[in-house]
């Protein structure tokens, strides 16, 4: 396996997984080279959009698919917007629309009950019908500020306050929201499970034919 997709038509994801897969000996290709239309995200979880979302580049494609699935949970709100994160402010809103909805949905609540965590689910399928996708999930915990500061990023990042770092995740020098993030430690979930799942069943396939012949 040399090229897989990520089902993502995210840029500023784009941009965080061509740092985060850099030292790969895959080429990761994004689906804008083959979709025609993005998945339906009809899925209840994180996990279940993530999968459809694989699923969807992969029939596309014709290759195994890479799909992050993410959102913001705030506790104040029992988890919204959760998985419908990218369109709380409705179909289509844009970042800015998002965090100006949140804003208010947080107006007057004190900042020691505004914590709130970012969510990843990531799902690997190695072909569109695959039945034993790797799937692996993370979080990144922080609180949500009274307004966006710093300009990095995207989504919610500018109003994402990172207690042990004193700055917004919009502020955060890249390499580090790269090391921090709930995006970063999914992919480092997602590189153990590639080696269990995919390097060393090979390495025992290889072995097990030397010693047959
Ligand atoms: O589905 P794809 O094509 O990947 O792109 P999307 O933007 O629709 O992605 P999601 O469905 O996973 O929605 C995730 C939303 O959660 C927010 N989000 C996720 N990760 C984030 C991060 O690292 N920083 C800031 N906001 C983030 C952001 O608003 C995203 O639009
Ligand atoms: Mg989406």
């Amino acid at each position: 396996m040399d090229k897989i997709v990520l089902a993502s038509g995210n840029a500023g994801k784009l941009k965080e997984f061509s740092q985060l897969f850099s030292g790969w000996q895959i080429a990761v290709l994004p689906q804008s080279d083959f979709l025609q239309e993005e998945a339906e995200e009809t899925g209840l979880s994180f996990i279940e959009n993530a999968l459809i979302k694989a699923r969807h580049a992969s029939a596309a494609s014709g290759l195994p698919a890479l799909a992050d699935d993410s959102g913001l949970a705030v506790d104040a709100l029992d988890g919204a917007p959760g998985i419908y994160s990218a369109r709380y402010a409705g179909a289509g809103a844009s970042d800015a629309d998002n965090n100006q909805k949140l804003l208010a949905a947080l107006d007057g609540v004190p900042m020691e009950k505004r914590g709130a965590s970012f969510h990843c689910a990531l799902a690997f399928v190695r072909s569109a019908e695959d039945p034993v996708p790797l799937v692996c999930t993370a979080r990144w915990s922080g609180h949500i500020l009274t307004r966006p500061a710093g300009d990095q990023g995207f989504g919610y990042d500018p109003l994402f306050y990172v207690a042990s770092e004193k700055l917004t995740s919009a502020q955060l020098p890249r390499e580090v929201k790269n090391r921090l993030s709930h995006r970063a430690l999914a992919v480092r979930k997602f590189e153990q499970l590639w080696h269990e799942e995919m390097v060393l069943p090979q390495q025992h396939q290889a072995d097990a034919g030397k010693k047959l012949f």
